[in-house]
């Protein structure tokens, strides 16, 4: 299939050092886009293989002719309007600068790895040229993309297929529908040592006047702010997490009441994580590290595995894509079951909205959902009522006011593009932000914090979250995902913040 109408990106360039897997990520991205591709080895001269055989490096006088050759490949296809993908290793700015320059359809792609990792890889290629002794003359003349080159980097540590994943999402180009699940395993990587604050290492995403921060502990959104103003109630770099800050929730939203299931036959028991209610609350990944996948510098894709453990013994591979657009922030978390068994799965997602009130009695809340769910003392679901008629109708904006809500509400209202939108707004009604229900969505979580562990945090935030079932799904079945062997799911929901009266809130 040709590139597909109205994307932008006629070319990609992969870049990277010998052995980052240019050849095979190239290789397996072109396959997936129906797109041709070509790699830089094919451009060298017979001179400058026998050279590099040799031991001896390329000099900048020696990789002139082999950019010029490249571009003018490049700008053959272009011109014959054929989208294509092309590796080089571009190691100096002034390279890519070659390559780049007057050839505004070109996007980079650049596979980041660690020195011992590729070497490693280098190490165990055969049938190649290039000799891995050259290794330390390519990480000597290594430049690496400047966010004003726009890269998106993705990391090596993650098999092939997981690799082009990353690239295409975080490239914003769709493949047809190819086999999901990553089957190879990933090579071990060296562990570098590192300055950890709580909650680990921190990435940036920034597009206009919005910024975003997500953090290695759990994949957790730290922050997000648009002109210099929060719209979460998060959690500062030096601060640990608390009260489930913007966390991911997987393997299960909420609760699974005694932590205890049954599925496909076999009795589970979960750790008690809420020992006060005797529940196992928010899944199994908020305390672990997630990895770094990859990234531009609007958005940023983390992901880790679910490997199987007492209460849960099933294998998921888990990812989490965050992206800063005009359209504000849109979040992405796919699983995939790569384990043999059928697994139960639930997923959902914990921040805590603010409108910069004091308390949140003041702000304007709206829920476009016809029913919630009742619950116990524990805090599982009993039943669902309309909510017509009682103090959880919030299906026209109304002040919060003293109302107490850790509530799931379902008979979700969606728009013609299936998302439905809870509405956070200040007391004026003149800004706010509104956080979408996508893909996977069906149920809501909204808690405004009464019963935190600080007191100095009740009620100062607003916790919204996209849901794809309710509390105690594994135990009742409602809204659970049960993925087959080799089968995935997709939650997707965001955040826009808005103001009344002319205009865009974003830039
Ligand atoms: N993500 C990956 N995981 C594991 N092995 C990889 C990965 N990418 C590439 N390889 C292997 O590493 C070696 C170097 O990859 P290659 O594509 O030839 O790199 P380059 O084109 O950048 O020199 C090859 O043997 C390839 O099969
Ligand atoms: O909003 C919800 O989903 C829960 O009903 C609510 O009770 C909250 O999540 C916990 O108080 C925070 O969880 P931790 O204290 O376990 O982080």
């Amino acid at each position: 299939m040709p590139a597909e109408a109205g994307q932008a990106t006629a070319l990609v360039l992969v870049v990277g050092v010998s052995g980052s897997g240019k050849t095979t990520v190239a290789g397996l991205l072109a396959e997936r886009l129906g797109w041709p591709h070509r790699d830089a080895d094919e451009f060298h001269s017979p001179a400058a293989r026998a050279k590099m055989a040799a031991g001896h490096p390329l000099t900048d006088a020696d990789r002139a002719p082999w950019l010029a050759a490249i571009g003018a490949w490049m700008d053959r296809e272009a011109a014959a309007h054929r989208p294509a993908v092309v590796t080089c290793s571009a190691l100096k700015r002034s390279y890519r600068d070659r390559l780049l320059h007057g050839r505004p359809g070109v996007r980079l792609l650049y596979l980041h790895g660690t020195r011992e990792l590729v070497r490693a890889r280098l190490e165990a290629r055969h049938g190649h040229f290039f000799p891995a002794a050259l290794l330390d003359s390519q990480f000597a003349d290594l430049q690496e993309p400047q966010p004003d080159e726009h890269p998106v980097v993705v990391e090596i540590d993650q098999p092939p297929p997981a690799v082009v994943a990353a690239a295409l999402s975080l490239l914003g180009l769709t493949a047809p529908a190819a086999p999901s699940a990553p089957s190879e395993e990933a090579p071990m990587s060296e562990q570098a040592p590192r300055s950890a604050g709580p909650t680990g290492e921190q990435w940036e995403l920034r597009h206009g006047g919005q910024r975003a921060v997500v953090v290695e502990l759990g994949g957790a959104l730290r922050h997000y702010e648009a002109d210099g103003v929060p719209l979460l109630d998060g959690f500062a770099a030096d601060e640990p997490v608390t009260s489930g800050r913007g966390q991911l929730l997987v393997p299960w939203p909420n609760r699974v009441g005694g932590g205890r299931y049954r599925f496909d036959g076999a009795d589970l028991q979960l750790p008690l994580s809420e020992p006060e209610r005797h529940n196992a609350i928010h899944g199994l990944l908020r305390w672990v590290p997630w990895r770094l996948l990859g990234r531009s510098g609007e958005a940023v894709r983390v992901g880790t595995t679910l490997h199987p453990q007492p209460g849960y013994p099933f294998l998921l591979e888990v990812s989490a894509e965050y992206r800063l657009t005009v359209d504000g922030l849109e979040v992405r978390v796919g699983a995939v079951n790569t384990g043999t068994a059928r697994a139960p799965y639930g997923v959902g997602q914990h921040p805590y909205l603010t409108v910069g009130t004091d308390l949140v009695d003041t702000a304007l809340l709206t829920v476009p959902a016809s029913h919630r769910l009742t619950t116990d003392d524990e805090g599982l679901p009993t039943g669902e009522e309309p909510v017509e008629g009682t103090e959880y109708d919030f299906r026209t904006a109304r002040p919060i006011g003293a109302t107490a809500l850790d509530t799931a509400f379902t008979g979700l209202e969606r728009d013609g593009t299936g998302r439905a939108v809870v509405r956070l707004a200040h007391p004026s009604g003149q800004r706010g932000t509104d956080l979408w229900l996508g893909e996977g969505t069906r149920y809501v979580q909204v808690y405004t914090g009464d019963t935190l562990g600080e007191p100095g945090r009740r009620r100062r935030g607003v916790a919204v979250e996209a849901m794809s079932c309710p509390a105690d799904a594994f135990r009742t079945g409602a809204g659970l995902t049960v993925l087959e062997p080799g089968a995935g799911h997709v939650l997707r929901w965001g955040l826009r913040p808005w103001v009344a009266a002319g205009g865009a809130a974003l830039r």
